[in-house]
């Protein structure tokens, strides 16, 4: 974590009123600066999201990047100051895939800041994952060829691991490590007068047929990563109902099929040169699906559209997609989910169900331990 502790510096509205800041503070037009805290945030589309918040709005943000690992957010920060220098970045120290990381973590968030303007849910994994060949090629010659492409259906399957927490690794990294999260920070995330807004780093890869009720962390199964994603955008949904009133919105995003990381170890045995070979294959498929954003800068248009709206205008049903045209130009085109209000409120029952079992187990912890 960065040692020093700083509460954002609430700034006068310079455009409005260039010359006099006196006035401006005595006036009482004072505009806070926006913060800004981004999960997964030291590579791939979480990185390439703060490189352009920061070309937009260096001074007039605060931008908190939540990691795991600490050599790696330290390295994103120098890349993000190498080309904002007079910008705000600080780190904090959070594994999403544990409980009492996410518990320290979100104490030291109120600690710093006593708001939050946008929080990014934007880590995730997608671990062993196992690419069919034979249903890929079976696809490619089918009339499903474009969804394939654009979604990944029936070519992927994962192998899930077991946290020390007792839960569903992907379960817990993509989805409730987040939830939890969310539920800490609701002091700094309502406040009068303003709004505060939740992104979500879904998939078009989120399946209905993915995700079972009665097995919300996909015991069962072998597709965690698409299951995790159908949850999330059930919960953005059941957020929406629960939180709007307080003025906090939720929204969901798909960035497209970019490289990066995880879709690098989806064919681990395949070296990063076949992949920079392949690009003008993957430019050629754009013609027929613009979900091939391929880079993390493109994949991170929707996340970055939705920084610049205003949330009561958002659809709560709608995933926001980037998209990328042959011509390379970006673009964010909502599309209807394939979810419902009565399953969204259920996941949200089971969520919050979960949370109090995880909390009772750690105080247990913590008492047979004094
Ligand atoms: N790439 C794609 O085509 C698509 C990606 N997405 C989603 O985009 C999001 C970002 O992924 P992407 O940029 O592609 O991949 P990257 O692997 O580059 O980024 C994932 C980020 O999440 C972090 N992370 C992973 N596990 C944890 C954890 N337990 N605690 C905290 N941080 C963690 C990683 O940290 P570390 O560096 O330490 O591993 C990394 O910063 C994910 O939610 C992914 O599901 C959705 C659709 C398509
Ligand atoms: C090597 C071959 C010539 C080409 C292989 C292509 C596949 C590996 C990709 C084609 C569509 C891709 C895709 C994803 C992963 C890689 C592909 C299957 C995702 C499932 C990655 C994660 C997501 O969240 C989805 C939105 C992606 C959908 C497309």
């Amino acid at each position: 974590m960065t040692p020093q502790r700083r509460k954002p510096v609430p700034e006068p509205d310079s455009q409005l009123f260039p010359q006099c800041r006196h006035c401006v503070s005595t006036l009482g037009l004072i505009k806070m600066r926006k913060v800004v805290l981004v999960t997964g945030a030291n590579s791939g589309i979480g990185l390439a999201l703060c490189q352009r918040l920061l070309s937009l709005h260096a001074e007039s943000l605060h931008l908190c990047l939540a990691c795991r690992n600490m050599q790696r957010a330290q390295a994103a920060r120098s890349d993000l100051l190498a080309s904002h220098p007079a910008a705000n970045v600080d780190l904090l120290q959070m594994d999403t895939s544990s409980i009492s990381s996410v518990l320290i973590a979100a104490k030291e968030v109120k600690a710093r800041y006593d708001h939050l303007d946008y929080l990014y849910l934007n880590a995730g994994i997608m671990p062993n994952p196992k690419f069919d060949v034979k249903a890929f090629f079976k696809g490619l010659f089918s009339s499903n060829v474009v969804t394939m492409f654009a979604t990944g259906e029936g070519i992927l399957t994962q192998t899930d691991g077991v946290t020390p927490d007792g839960l569903q690794q992907v379960f817990v990294t993509n989805l409730f490590g987040h939830f939890l999260l969310v539920r800490e920070l609701e002091p700094v995330l309502y406040h009068p007068n303003r709004t505060s807004q939740l992104v979500w780093t879904s998939s078009s890869n989120a399946y209905r047929s993915a995700f079972n009720l009665e097995d919300i962390q996909h015991q069962k199964g072998t597709q965690p990563y698409s299951s995790s994603k159908y949850a999330t955008d059930l919960l953005s949904l059941a957020l929406n109902q629960h939180y709007n009133k307080q003025g906090l919105y939720s929204s969901v995003i798909c960035p497209g099929f970019v490289m990066t990381n995880l879709t690098y170890g989806i064919l681990p045995s395949f070296p990063a040169f076949l992949w920079t070979l392949l690009m003008p294959v993957f430019w050629l498929i754009r013609a027929f699906t613009n979900t091939f954003t391929l880079t993390p800068y493109n994949g991170s248009e929707a996340l970055f559209w939705l920084f610049r709206q205003k949330p009561e205008s958002l659809d709560p049903f709608a995933k926001y997609h980037s998209l990328t045209s042959v011509l390379g130009n970006n673009y964010t085109q909502p599309q209807k989910m394939d979810i419902t209000l009565e399953t969204s409120e259920s996941l949200y029952m089971k969520l919050l169900q979960l949370e109090r079992k995880m909390r009772d187990k750690l105080s247990e912890n913590e008492n047979s331990t004094c």
